[in-house]
């Protein structure tokens, strides 16, 4: 069975994910996806133990005017929304009813391109930090684990579905997408709050 059709909230360590598959209609994720490939996408790199590496997928980060945002040593400061991305996010703040006012999209080109263990708790997100991501472009497993070990659990997004993490969730677990052989392109847009300083 598909677990990306599954309608059922997905339940990990008590956390309650909401993960819904048809979250926009084939044609507006269609439309969403060609429209994000022509964004301003950047590869950026991290330091790791006193070397610099390209991370391996791009990233675009959208967010409302003046909002500042301390990325991987850099300072980045909010330049507000294309038209088409404040629609998107409207839509989702209605859909979930919570604010969001900044947004870091993903641009996995393909299979090689991937996501580490990590989870979102900069200190910036707040101490509770909801995540909601609208998937576009092929289905593709995030996977997620325990922090305090355990076994991984993979969920499948496809293509215009949205998945959200919950309020607790960041600190306890942790998520990413390992590469995956053959894999075409996929975007993702993750939406977070920062409290404005
Ligand atoms: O690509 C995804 O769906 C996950 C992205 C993610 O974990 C992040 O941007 O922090
Ligand atoms: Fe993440």
């Amino acid at each position: 069975m598909n677990q990306a059709f599954t309608p059922e909230p997905l339940l990990l360590g008590g956390h309650r994910l909401l993960y819904q598959a048809d979250y926009l209609k084939p044609e507006a994720a269609d439309w969403l996806l060609a429209y994000c490939k022509g964004l301003p996408w950047v590869q950026s790199r991290i330091r790791l133990y006193g070397k610099w590496h390209p991370i391996p997928r791009l990233n675009c980060w959208f967010a409302d005017p003046g909002l500042r945002y301390a990325y991987s040593g850099a300072s980045l400061a909010g330049n507000g929304w294309t038209e088409p991305l404040a629609r998107v996010r409207q839509a989702l703040q209605q859909h979930v009813q919570l604010d969001f006012n900044n947004m870091l999209a993903n641009y996995y080109r393909d299979g090689n391109d991937s996501m580490g263990w990590h989870s979102d708790d900069e200190p910036e997100l707040g101490a509770d930090p909801v995540i909601a991501a609208v998937s576009l472009g092929v289905e593709r497993p995030i996977r997620f684990r325990p922090k305090g070990g355990g076994k991984s659990v993979g969920l499948a997004m496809a293509h215009g579905s949205l998945l959200v993490m919950p309020a607790g969730f960041q600190a306890e677990w942790q998520h990413g997408l390992p590469k995956r052989q053959g894999s075409g392109e996929r975007v993702s847009l993750t939406f977070r709050y920062i409290a404005p300083q």
